[in-house]
């Protein structure tokens, strides 16, 4: 019984299982299985059973050792029920042990005793098959016959020893044989004993016989009760190996369980890594569009703001321009234009306040965009909050992850153990599984509902950047339209208004240019006083050069009649060529307007004509051609974004010794001189054709040909003086289309920039040659004074502008609408005085010249 215990402890079964195992063989186990009466003492065995008292016959036999005597001192070795099925014989202690289990009486006896109730042969077949492991069937099957047997009534099935219904009542704690005291038949077969003296007592004997006979029965019957204890334990054995069976299936269906557990706690990982992946995935890609809205923004931004810097430049240019316009206006006009200046003044103001309206409203609306992009970002802020709230929740979702899957693993070790403690833990371990699947499933669901909201999220925000895109787009192109439509308009009011100012400015206006002495602390200079100009105080606009004349009386010199001269702007020593194109720059932007527009330079040989119209040094100190030329293509530029087309037609001429020639024709053989055509309002030269110029380098090219191919000559003023007088002329004419391809308005612009020959008294003791170029630059210089002076004094028609063919030149320039600006340049030199008076003089005279007439100056025919 031990060692069945022990066989069941080492197994594999959980306590319950064993303890309901044990349960359950308790039932019909035998009172003496588990009977720890083997170490208990006899009295104890006393008190828990009566014995039966041993009878006569009892000891009778226990004096008869012949009977029994080769047992003597040998204590019989019964099987131990229990276990599987083993009963194992040991040494005689153990034997002692297990046998006193079931048959204390056999303790508590003298070896001799033991012997009373087993005979002989009984012990002796037992005996040698008493090996350790086998069976009490086995036993049973293998004993051979005995000497007991034959007699027919030992045959252990038909043994008295079952009809004691329990083995504890026959054999168990504290029992003892039955009495032996029921008769029995001495065996015929048993051989007659050796004569003794006992044969004397044959009646006594025959009731020993008797007697064992008796105790042949009564072991029998022990026999037969243990055999169905035996029988019971198979029964106990089978339940115990079912138990065990259906312990190990559930064992395996605990697996299984685990690793399905298990499994879906790594899919349940898997899909974890998976949503985290696609969240980050999501976080970025959110990113990446925000980051790309920003730009788009900021390009955005940008744009409207550079279009508004160009706006504003704009207006602040036309504001300029109204401005010199009005102060022209009001220092040319007096008293009688008054009411024009009024009006003028009054469209101004309302120019300004709808400029300034303009600019509020665009503000507003620049404002109102700001504020769009501040809420998007609001939106945007909110939006991380969220993501960032999910990312959070995602971390401690990931947390309690770990901590169940650190349970799980836990759980999984608990599992194994339950291997163990199968029963008791199972319900346990089954309801945290599902509890944390469950969970699992729950946070799985939450993981879900945040990416459906973090895609959500996105989809919102997208599409409310995409609609303040769109708005913002819109707005732009709306207003961009309207800017440019108000543009336009303005650009329409400021043309009327600058055509106002020009006409009242007359038709010829005169600038002047002193010229910086080349040593002013050594040069005697004439002593220009300057007369400021009363609007703008910096500049200066008269010079009076004080006469002086010898007194008849004293013969002393004495101050005369100071001489003034009064022009649009005098330009001093310390003006740059710069200054000077400010001052004209309108005048280029009138050609762009459609006039015909004149700029030549007057003045003494080496006054600076060419230094002020053709510089071009690199000092960044350009003369006007080479600032027209930029501006001119830089205009063009600019009005094409309001619709216009502009071409450029060029051509540089030349007039030598009263003979035009074309400036640009090859020098290789000797040119050709060309004719003006004499009639209409345009300039035209027969057999001439205009170089279209694409570009500002063509223009470029254009102008250093021809300087190139200028006459020059030293003379006594000037190493490199300009023999002849040389005149750039530029056809400028712009187109506009309606959207069907219509056209619906053109310019035709022209600009003459003539720089003339010094004017200069010819040195008769220089080169004839050059004696010769100075006379016809005089003959024909003094004719352009007559013609102008003919203009000045209000004579429009009849006038001769043929005599001479820089004359002819300038008819269509000189005519009514054309804009024409004589710069004078003087020497400050003592020793040029007269010739800077005269040069005065003439610019004087040509200031006073009115343009009459419905087109060019009507000439002589
Ligand atoms: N404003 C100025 N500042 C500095 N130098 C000047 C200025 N004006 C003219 N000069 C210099 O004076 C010299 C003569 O000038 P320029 O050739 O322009 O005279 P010009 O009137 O064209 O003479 P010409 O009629 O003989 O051709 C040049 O060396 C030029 O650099």
């Amino acid at each position: 019984m031990h060692i069945m215990e022990e066989n069941m402890v080492r197994g594999s079964l959980a306590p319950k299982a064993r303890a309901s195992m044990l349960t359950s063989t308790s039932q019909p186990r035998p009172s003496g299985i588990r009977q720890p009466a083997i170490k208990t003492s006899s009295s104890s065995i006393h008190s828990s059973a009566p014995l039966n008292p041993v009878s006569d016959s009892q000891n009778n036999a226990r004096a008869q050792p012949t009977n029994l005597g080769q047992f003597g001192g040998q204590k019989r070795n019964v099987p131990a029920p229990g276990g599987d099925n083993t009963c194992v014989f040991q040494d005689n202690k153990s034997a002692h042990n297990g046998f006193a289990a079931f048959n204390p009486e056999a303790k508590r006896k003298p070896p001799g005793a033991g012997s009373q109730y087993q005979n002989k042969s009984a012990g002796a077949s037992l005996m040698p098959r008493l090996q350790k492991g086998s069976s009490i069937l086995e036993l049973q099957q293998q004993r051979p016959a005995t000497s007991m047997t034959t007699s027919g009534s030992r045959h252990p099935s038909n043994s008295s020893y079952a009809s004691n219904n329990s083995y504890g009542s026959s054999i168990g704690y504290g029992s003892r044989p039955p009495s032996r005291s029921h008769t029995r038949t001495r065996s015929a077969t048993r051989p007659a004993r050796p004569a003794t003296s006992m044969d004397t007592r044959e009646d006594k004997h025959n009731g020993n016989v008797a007697e064992a006979d008796e105790h042949f029965q009564t072991i029998n019957s022990q026999f037969e009760s243990f055999k169905n204890f035996i029988e019971s334990t198979e029964k106990i054995s089978t339940t115990v190996k079912e138990e065990l069976e259906s312990s190990k299936k559930r064992v395996i269906a605990l697996e299984e369980e685990r690793i399905e557990l298990h499994t879906a706690r790594q899919r349940l990982k898997d899909e974890l890594q998976d949503a985290e992946r696609h969240a980050r995935k999501l976080q970025y890609d959110l990113e990446e569009q925000q980051s790309q809205h920003e730009r788009k923004y900021k390009i955005l931004e940008e744009d409207h703001k550079r279009e508004l810097d160009l706006l504003n430049d704009e207006f602040k240019r036309e504001m300029d321009k109204n401005q010199k316009l009005q102060q022209e206006f009001e220092s040319r006009c007096g008293a009688e234009a008054e009411a024009r200046l009024e009006n003028l003044s009054q469209d101004n103001k309302e120019l300004r306040s709808t400029l300034e309206r303009q600019k509020r409203d665009h503000e507003h609306e620049i404002r109102l965009l700001h504020e769009a992009i501040q809420r998007r970002d609001s939106d945007v802020r909110r939006i991380e909050e969220e993501l960032r709230k999910a990312n959070n929740e995602r971390f401690d979702l990931q947390t309690h992850i770990r901590g169940n899957n650190e349970t799980i693993e836990r759980l999984r070790k608990r599992a194994e153990d339950a291997e163990e403690r199968l029963s008791k833990d199972k319900g346990h371990l089954g309801g945290q599984i599902s509890l944390l699947s469950s969970t699992l499933d729950l946070k799985s669901e939450r993981i879900q509902t945040l990416e459906e909201n973090v895609k959500k999220l996105q989809a919102d925000c997208e599409l409310e950047v995409q609609d303040i895109k769109l708005a913002a787009e819109k707005k732009i192109a709306d207003e961009t339209a309207l800017l440019r439509e108000r543009l336009i308009k303005e650009e329409e009011r400021r043309h009327k208004l600058f055509e106002q100012v020009q006409e009242l400015k007359g038709n010829i206006r005169v600038m002047c240019r002193i010229k910086p002495p080349s040593d002013p602390a050594k040069d005697a200079l004439i002593p220009f006083e300057p007369r400021w100009n009363e609007i703008d105080d910096d500049k200066i606009d008269g010079l009076i050069i004080p006469t002086f004349r010898e007194d008849l009386v004293s013969g002393k010199l004495v101050a005369g009649k100071p001489r003034e001269f009064n022009f649009e702007r005098v330009f001093d020593e310390k003006c740059s060529n710069g200054d000077v194109f400010d001052e004209i720059s309108q005048l280029v932007q009138s050609v762009m307007d459609g006039k015909k527009v004149c700029i030549f330079c007057y003045g003494q040989t080496g006054s600076g004509k060419t230094f002020t119209m053709s510089k071009r040094q690199g000092d960044g100190d350009d003369g006007v051609i080479p600032r027209t030329q930029g501006m001119i293509f830089s205009e063009i530029e600019r009005l094409k974004t309001l619709g216009w087309e502009y071409t450029v037609e060029g051509s540089y001429l030349e007039v030598y010794q009263d003979k035009l020639y074309d400036l640009l024709a090859s020098r290789h053989s000797k040119p050709e001189p060309l004719t003006v055509d004499p009639i209409g309002d345009e300039l035209k030269i027969k057999g001439h054709d205009f170089t279209l110029l694409n570009d500002a380098r063509d223009l470029d090219e254009m102008i250093r040909v021809a300087d190139n191919n200028r006459h020059v000559a030293a003379t006594v003023k000037n190493d490199r003086s300009s023999r002849s007088h040389s005149i750039l002329v530029l056809k400028i004419n712009g187109i506009k289309k309606d959207e069907n391809g219509e056209t619906i308005r053109t310019r035709k612009g022209t600009l003459n920039l003539i720089d003339l020959a010094g004017s200069e008294k010819p040195d008769k003791n220089g080169l004839e040659q050059v004696y010769k170029e100075g006379v016809e630059i005089n003959s024909s210089l003094s004719y352009l004074r007559t013609v102008l002076s003919s203009l000045g004094q209000g004579k429009t028609e009849g006038v001769d502008f043929r005599s001479y063919t820089l004359t002819q030149l300038l008819r269509p320039s000189l005519g009514k609408g054309c804009r024409t600006l004589m710069f004078v340049m003087v020497s400050p030199l003592k020793e040029n005085e007269n010739e800077t008076i005269r040069s005065l003089e003439f610019a004087r005279d040509a200031q006073k010249v009115k343009m009459g007439g419905n087109g060019a100056a009507k000439s002589k025919k």
